[in-house]
């Protein structure tokens, strides 16, 4: 029996019976625990129709859309970005059943569950599993029993559990209350009791009313609305009136949790050190197993089976019998790896070629093994998650549409592109050339790209992103772009292909730009048809791309990163989709500020008016169609430089405001700019 077969989750039993009479019970644990383990691999369609299956639908005809003949993005309650599954808002329809959290870890894209005001019952499911939920809604149904302590942990991403009115009995999970991200909770109208946990930070909204609390409330929820704790007799201390006799945690025992006899805890322990210790033969024999089949694995390229990307893709190295036959043909002094380019001449490498010193190397058949996401499809190919076996996220960007450069050109090319520093540039690590297959490798950004923090979120209940977030994202950007620009002098458009999916954020918001320097490598009919650049003013009118298109393409970002508007969206009329955003700006903007242009989603603007206004009318001055009076890159990056979060005082704030509308005309001095 291999790993890989087990991993597969298909081992044929059979092939088990050559194990050791002894091995038998620990190898069933194992087709257990990996039977039990998610079933990655399916398609979004397959796992929500598998998801189906355990549920139990009491309105007819609630689920009739979800036929897996139509795309998934189709089916009722089923949220969608980009074509990925991102949500299933499953409300008001009687549902109850179970909830096949297996299933679910098949959406990898999966952020947000709800499944209010049901019918499920029974304790709560183990969506620890799916680690990458942002919000979880479970209210009024008939959840009960105790949730584990540990129900919550590995789910950093947390923001929102909405557990109110079910019958869920016991303390509330401490691995709840130290959720990192953790900003709303309901847990009103349930049986919960103990004391109230030591929240990790300050929630935006919580309601633990009509439950059965005791104890001093932790100092940290001291300022919240009394209303929060109303109905739960045991509770003392601010902001209720009720005082607390004794100092906090010298509470007398009668009201503490009432504590376990230690005799019912014993086979408890003595179940935890036995399920150890069997784990710690499982791993053993995982190893072993591993170790053996490592000695047996096939040199590079020959693995049969198509791995996960590979599986998904079909990207393959290069036929192996065609490299053996060139290997021998190179007799000893060919190197492993390396094979005659028979279309060029030249020698073709199967291997990645790294352009990064400081990065360890993997090979392209680890990620060709590794299992692998699709993020997305652009129009030169799709782009892909892989994960390798350390761990480390990467993503492969398939590229279909480059011209048919030799390899030389190819590699002098991204040795240019290697070459770049900057903070605001999403480095390229490595790339792979064949004559039929080129792939760029890069670093999984964690957050994702800036047109799904501004445009796709929404829906999920997530905030987007504030204004201080949005200027420094078109601060970065604006960095990144002047140093491409003064990097790669030699292109016509550094960028050319500057647009909301192609900057991505870090952790910490930070933009890195994407998909740079690529117009010479682009076969020129798709870059026409497909890139950013060509659907510039000067090229749809004078088929001329300059290096002020970049800066055309800044101006457009700015004015997605202010309106909330995704210029495709706008699409009226082929395309001329970018030019209609500006338009539409220009139409609505008289110089002040106008709520009603800028995006609702970007929260609390007061006292930065001045400053955002400023911003839309620099995006403007980059979206001006007259080439030679658009600003140039460097006066861009000036004027971007210049601008704060906010004002430094009111004085300030509003002299600032006057001058940036004009202090002239009765529009710059109306009640709309004053009241603001
Ligand atoms: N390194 C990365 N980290 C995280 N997400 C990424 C990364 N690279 C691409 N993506 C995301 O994957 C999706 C597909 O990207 P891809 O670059 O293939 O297409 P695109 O940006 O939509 O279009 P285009 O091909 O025109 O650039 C996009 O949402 C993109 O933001």
């Amino acid at each position: 029996v291999t790993l890989s077969s087990f991993s597969r989750g298909y081992a044929p039993l059979m092939q088990v019976r050559s194990f050791d009479a002894m091995m038998v019970p620990v190898v069933s644990l194992l087709l257990l625990f990996l039977l039990s383990t998610p079933i990655h691999g399916l398609s979004d369609s397959e796992a929500i129709i598998r998801f189906k299956k355990s549920l139990v639908v009491g309105q007819p005809n609630a689920l009739a859309s979800w036929d897996d003949k139509t795309p998934p993005c189709t089916w009722a309650g089923v949220l969608c970005n980009r074509g990925s599954v991102w949500g299933l808002q499953m409300e008001n329809l009687e549902l109850s059943g179970s909830i096949d959290i297996d299933a679910l870890a098949g959406l990898t894209s999966l952020r947000t569950l709800s499944f209010m005001n049901n019918k499920f019952g029974g304790p709560l499911p183990e969506f620890k599993k799916l680690s990458a939920l942002k919000s979880l809604y479970l209210s009024n149904n008939q959840f009960e029993g105790e949730i584990p302590m540990n129900a919550f942990e590995g789910m950093g991403w947390l923001k929102k559990i909405y557990l109110a009115q079910n019958k869920f009995t016991g303390e509330i999970p401490i691995s709840m209350a130290t959720l990192p991200k953790l900003l709303e909770l309901r847990v009103d109208g349930n049986q919960f009791t103990g004391k109230i946990p030591e929240f990790e930070h300050k929630l935006h909204m919580l309601n633990l009313s009509n439950n059965a609390f005791i104890g001093h409330i932790p100092e940290i929820l001291s300022m919240m609305d009394p209303k929060v704790f109303q109905g739960n007799k045991g509770l003392c201390g601010k902001p209720l009136e009720t005082a607390c006799d004794t100092p906090i945690n010298e509470l007398p025992p009668q009201l503490e949790a009432p504590p376990k006899p230690s005799s019912s805890r014993t086979p408890l322990v003595i179940m935890a050190v036995v399920t150890v210790l069997m784990v710690v033969i499982i791993i053993g024999v995982i190893i072993l197993v591993n170790r053996k089949n490592k000695n047996k694995q096939p040199p590079l390229g020959l693995e049969t089976k198509p791995s996960s990307l590979q599986k998904k893709t079909g990207i393959r190295e290069a036929d192996q019998s065609r490299r053996d036959r060139q290997q021998s043909s190179h007799g000893n002094g060919s190197r492993r790896g390396k094979k005659m380019d028979t279309s060029g001449g030249g020698v073709e490498n199967t291997k990645l070629s790294f352009l990064r010193e400081d990065r360890k190397r993997f090979e392209l058949q680890d990620l060709l093994k590794a299992s692998a996401e699709i993020l997305g499809s652009g129009c030169f190919g799709a782009s892909y998650k892989a994960v390798l076996s350390s761990g480390v996220s990467m993503v492969v960007k398939r590229f279909k549409q480059m011209n048919n450069e030799g390899r030389e050109e190819f590699q002098e090319h991204m040795n240019r592109l290697g070459r770049l520093r900057h903070n605001n540039l999403l480095p390229i690590v490595a790339y792979y050339y064949r004559k039929e297959e080129k792939l760029l490798v890069c670093d999984f950004a964690e957050r994702g790209s800036l047109a799904v923090n501004l445009h796709g979120n929404q829906s999920l209940g997530t905030p987007s992103l504030d204004w201080p977030t949005r200027l420094k994202v078109v601060k970065g950007v604006a960095r990144g772009l002047l140093y491409l620009h003064q990097d790669l002098p030699g292109l016509m458009a550094p960028h050319g292909h500057l647009k909301s999916s192609n900057v991505l954020l870090t952790k910490n918001f930070e933009p890195l730009l994407t998909d740079y320097g690529l117009i010479p490598m682009i076969d020129q009919m798709k870059a026409q048809e497909h890139m950013v650049a060509y659907k510039s003013p000067e090229y749809l009118q004078h088929r001329r791309v300059t290096k002020k298109t970049d800066v055309w393409g800044l101006g457009i970002l700015i004015l997605e990163i202010l309106t909330g508007k995704f210029p495709a969206n706008n699409l009226q009329n082929g395309n001329k989709n970018e030019e209609d955003l500006v338009s539409w700006v220009n139409l609505g903007f008289q110089g002040v500020w106008a709520p009603s242009l800028f995006d609702k989603e970007m929260g609390k603007t007061s006292h930065c008016e001045g400053q955002i206004v400023s911003l839309l009318k620099i995006g403007l001055s980059c979206c001006e169609p007259d080439v030679e009076k658009r600003l140039e890159i460097g006066a861009a990056v000036e004027k971007i430089e210049e601008l704060k979060e906010q004002q430094g005082d009111s004085e300030d704030f509003y002299s600032t405001y006057v001058s940036e509308t004009d202090g002239r005309s009765s529009k710059g001095a109306s009640t709309e700019s004053i009241n603001v």
